[in-house]
């Protein structure tokens, strides 16, 4: 499943977005030196990376959205990036593991947080291709989208203005897509209708939340 959260306010984005415009960016390369595909600019000043950096990361731990959704064991710290005239990122999976200084995470869930209007630049459409299906993504300034971190995916080449997001990693409580996407909608039913069940009814469907979550969680 995939979802789009807000994430951020606007005064938080005006935030990240003037760090941005005073900030050092680098060669995305730097972090992938072996890409052939990847072709943008990554936030570098290490000041700057970790202010936006805990902004992104507090924003989106905050999200009760998110948690009911992503089930988070572990985020990866967001890393601000962009891309001008020409640049892309082109079709790729995303690694099961990234190492970080408290060990390697898993990625279960990848999210791109969009950071300016889409009215700002033209293409830059984040592509994911779910077998024979393509959906596009670019989002109002301030949404993120969530998705299984085992699709192939791209950012298209941006033809004019400048693409600006953010980009994490989620390992999940629950590593498996289909597992967390039906406790997710066990959990979504469970809150809007659970006023309407009788006590015990409701109890006994608390009893098969928790025991999914028992077996399938981490
Ligand atoms: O910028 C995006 O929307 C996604 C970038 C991406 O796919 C990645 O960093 O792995
Ligand atoms: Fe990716």
């Amino acid at each position: 499943m995939i979802r789009k959260i807000r994430i951020l306010n606007n005064a938080q984005i005006a935030q990240l977005m003037k760090i941005a415009a005073s900030a050092n960016y680098v060669d995305g390369k730097i972090s992938n030196p072996h890409s052939k595909v990847k072709n943008n600019q990554q936030l570098h000043d290490p000041q700057a990376y970790q202010q936006t950096s805990k902004l992104l990361f507090d924003a989106l731990v905050a999200n009760p959205e998110f948690h009911e959704f992503a089930f988070p064991q572990r985020v990866a710290p967001p890393l601000m990036t962009k891309y001008g005239v020409g640049q892309n990122y082109g079709l790729h999976p995303d690694s099961a593991t990234i190492n970080l200084p408290d060990g390697p995470l898993r990625s279960d869930l990848s999210c791109t947080i969009f950071l300016n209007e889409p009215d700002r630049y033209e293409g830059g459409a984040l592509h994911i291709r779910l077998g024979d299906d393509d959906l596009r993504f670019r989002l109002d300034a301030g949404r993120a989208v969530i998705y299984p971190s085992n699709t192939l995916h791209e950012v298209e080449p941006v033809t004019s203005g400048e693409r600006h997001v953010a980009i994490t990693f989620i390992q999940s409580k629950i590593a498996d897509n289909a597992k967390r996407d039906l406790l997710f909608d066990l959990n979504e039913v469970a809150a809007l209708e659970g006023n309407n069940m009788t006590a015990e009814n409701f109890s006994r469907l608390q009893l098969v939340q928790y025991n999914l979550m028992r077996m399938w969680g981490a």
